[in-house]
């Protein structure tokens, strides 16, 4: 890979960031907070994933990423963590949604009265795949509720956010987009980019 350099007080990135999931629900959101903000490709690919606390697996997943891509990548590792379970099933809730489904999710917590919950978001970059990634976090709280409103993004019908009547997924993507935890890491890496002044080779394919 081309080496790094400066330019203009900011670093010179030798290819556009590429964005790496599995998820193209993730990829939509992603699309439509940061708009033109930061210029990404995107690359669908399920990355492994390692046990642990959410920033470590997103930072794995970034290296791994990098090493795929062979230059600058964002990743994002998302968990739904109910209080009443010290912050379970967080990162593993989509294997948890996928073999228990939303009133499976409700019934996790039928034996507590608190139905708290919150979702984390972990965005990681990269610069390069021998670099240390770098993780920005958001989060949003709310509760578990009984599933209401489209299904079409894993547990957004089962989570109500804080100051809301609305489940996510009775939100207008624009209205969720302004208070998730996906948005709010966003912002953090908005901030990253604004702040570190990156540019990008123009003359590299991708
Ligand atoms: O209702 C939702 N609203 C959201 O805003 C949201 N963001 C993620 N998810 C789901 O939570 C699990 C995270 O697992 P996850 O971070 O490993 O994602 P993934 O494996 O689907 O993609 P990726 O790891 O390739 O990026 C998966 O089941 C995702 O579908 C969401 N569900
Ligand atoms: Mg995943």
């Amino acid at each position: 890979m081309a080496a790094l350099g400066a330019r203009g007080g900011g670093l010179v990135l030798p290819k556009p960031v590429t964005f790496v999931t599995g998820n193209a629900k993730k990829l939509e959101e992603v699309r439509a907070i940061l708009g033109t903000s930061i210029p990404f490709n995107s690359l669908k690919l399920d990355l492994p994933e390692l046990q642990g606390e959410p920033e470590d697996i997103s930072k794995e997943k970034a290296r791994l990423a990098a090493i795929q891509v062979n230059g600058p990548v964002l990743v994002e590792d998302t968990c739904l963590c109910f209080n009443a379970l010290k912050g379970l099933p967080g990162p593993y809730v989509k294997w948890f949604l996928q073999k228990i489904g939303h009133e499976g999710l409700n019934n996790m917590l039928i034996a507590y009265e608190d139905k708290s919950a919150y979702a984390l978001c972990s965005f990681s970059f990269a610069i390069a795949p021998d670099a240390e990634p770098i993780a920005f976090l958001g989060k949003t709280p709310g509760k578990i509720v009984p599933a209401r409103g489209p299904n079409d993004f894993g547990w957004d019908p089962i989570f109500q956010p804080d100051g809301y009547e609305q489940t996510y997924a009775e939100m207008s993507k624009e209205e969720k987009n302004k208070i998730s935890h996906r948005s709010r890491a966003l912002a953090l890496v908005k901030a990253h980019f604004a702040e570190a002044a990156y540019t990008f080779e123009t003359n590299s394919s991708t």
